[in-house]
């Protein structure tokens, strides 16, 4: 640990904080600065971007529930039930990202679209395979190769009623019948499959409230404002679970379908990159510790088996164990490292809190914060916690690299929001989001320079969309949709630099 932690502050002392400017850097990339075959996407949701809440026989997700019964807990309180409407437009999309000149579209199922009540008892949903059938021909028909999440958040709601969930060791077998539908009807023309988006995000924000807000289910202790839940135990419980369920599933996909359909399959992580405040031992351990909570909870047992000795030293028998068939599987289950960077913050140490107020969010003994001595890490966003840091995902690239045995990377999600102005010329000549994807490239450039592994890069997000707990008030897309005029598609300029970067 101390070699490592002296790597990790070596890092961190390289870092300096961006002056805050706005002039911005609007330069072209081209494909030739990145290695042959390199792919260039943008992501997507279901729940985010799909509507068609309950058309085609599809049944409820707790993201259907959470947005119906509490909608005060959306800042606009807006939810999904039309969203994009992508589930009837999907094919005028897909032309725009061939218009654009993309590679590759991350997408995900939704598996209540699949299986109404969760699950293969309750029956298949024929209407829904046919729709993400007729989505994956689309798109390969306009030669965009499709990148298919498994779970990202929705949960069919049957599931959540039935036992709770991921909290239940049932949504092992349940989850692996689910995408054993998915592999047998889509894995012909789907070579490139992610498990899981953010484990880290579905438990923090679903089962601890999480800092930007509470996620479905909407679980927590009843000190942090939730009628049911635990703060301190539920999300290392649902953790854990989310860590088998994509063990499970890769390793029925290696083993039954990988060596006939020749894909390959992963998960995708979220971290901040994470800067001590200062450079006292005491600030370079907590910025250590609250990587380890965020990123090293779930990457770590994917690459070594275990969990960070620092979180089984602090929450003990709080943190479920792993069997050594456990452990074995999750060593194995990666062909590669689906990863998410937005932003970064600046860590302090902080004591325990003694019992009061126990949570996953405050287990790391660090504050995490935007500012250090009132000046921000980076410029500032139409999302209040989330700063332009560029130097972060260069250095989380290193670190990965590094720290955990130079894995296969995609860029799975990166991008920035703007808060949506309502004026139509505002909301679509987008400097800033060109400025952010440039120094964004730019870093992922030197990471593969330096020897990191990185095959892909995908822009959050495509269209803008249902942005969870900030609803339609957040626009990450290189696509502007009208919300007031039949959802209208047109290209921001950041889309149109993009397209003028890929042709090239
Ligand atoms: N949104 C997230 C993380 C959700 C936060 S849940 C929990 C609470 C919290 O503060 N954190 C830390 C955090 C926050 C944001 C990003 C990463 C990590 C959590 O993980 N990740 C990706 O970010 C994309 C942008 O998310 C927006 O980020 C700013 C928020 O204000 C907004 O509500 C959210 O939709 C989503 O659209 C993708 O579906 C999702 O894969």
């Amino acid at each position: 640990m101390d070699n490592l932690l002296f790597s990790f502050s070596f890092l961190c002392t390289l870092s300096v904080t961006f002056g805050l400017n706005n002039s911005y850097d609007l330069s072209n990339f081209s494909r030739s600065s990145f290695p042959p075959g390199f792919v260039f996407g943008a992501a997507s949701s279901a729940y985010q971007y799909e509507g068609g809440v309950f058309e085609g026989g599809k049944g409820a997700s707790i993201w259907d529930t959470f947005t119906h019964k509490f909608p005060a807990k959306v800042s606009d309180g807006s939810n999904g039930d039309v969203a994009d409407d992508f589930y009837h437009l999907y094919k005028d999309d897909v032309k725009l990202m061939k218009t654009i000149g993309l590679d590759a579209f991350r997408m995900s199922i939704s598996w209540s679209r699949i299986l109404p009540n969760g699950k293969l008892s309750g029956g298949v949903n024929k209407e829904g395979i046919a729709f993400y059938n007729n989505l994956i021909n689309e798109l390969l028909a306009n030669g965009i190769t499709p990148f298919v999440t498994l779970f990202h958040w929705d949960l069919p709601q049957a599931l959540e009623d039935e036992y709770r969930g991921f909290l239940s060791p049932l949504i092992i077998n349940y989850f692996k019948d689910f995408v054993d539908i998915c592999f047998k009807e889509f894995g012909d023309r789907v070579k490139n499959w992610i498990t899981l988006n953010e484990p880290f995000s579905f438990a923090n924000g679903g089962y601890d409230g999480g800092v930007v807000g509470n996620l479905a289910p909407w679980r927590c202790s009843a000190w942090a404002n939730c009628q049911h839940g635990n703060s301190a135990t539920e999300p290392y419980v649902v953790a854990h679970h989310l860590l088998l369920c994509h063990a499970q599933a890769a390793k029925l996909y290696k083993q039954t379908y990988q060596p006939i359909q020749k894909g390959q399959i992963g998960v995708t992580l979220v971290t901040h990159w994470i800067v001590p405040y200062s450079s006292s031992i005491f600030d370079v351990k907590a910025a250590q510790r609250a990587l380890d909570f965020m990123y090293g909870w779930f990457i770590h047992p994917l690459v070594y088996g275990e969990y960070p000795t620092i979180m089984r030293e602090i929450l003990g028998h709080r943190l479920p164990e792993f069997t050594e068939v456990q452990a074995a599987a999750l060593k194995e289950s990666l062909d590669f490292l689906g990863l998410n960077y937005y932003t970064g913050n600046y860590a302090a140490h902080v004591p325990s809190s003694n019992g009061a107020n126990v949570s996953s969010s405050t287990d790391n003994m660090a504050h995490l914060s935007t500012d250090m001595n009132g000046v921000p890490i980076g410029d500032p966003t139409g999302v209040s916690s989330f700063y332009v840091y560029p130097k972060g995902l260069r250095d989380l690239l290193i670190y990965t690299k590094e720290r955990y045995n130079n894995p296969t990377i995609y860029i799975t999600e990166n991008g920035m929001g703007d808060l949506s102005s309502g004026d139509f010329k505002r909301d679509t000549e987008d400097s800033q989001r060109i400025d952010f994807y440039n120094r964004h490239l730019r870093v992922v450039r030197e990471g593969i320079e330096y020897g990191v592994n990185v095959k892909g890069y995908f822009a959050w997000a495509f269209l803008d969309n249902f942005e969870w707990n900030s609803g339609y008030t957040l626009r990450f897309g290189l696509v502007h949709v009208d919300y007031k005029n039949g959802l209208k598609r047109t290209l921001k300029s950041s889309a149109l630099w993009f397209k003028n970067c890929l042709q090239n």
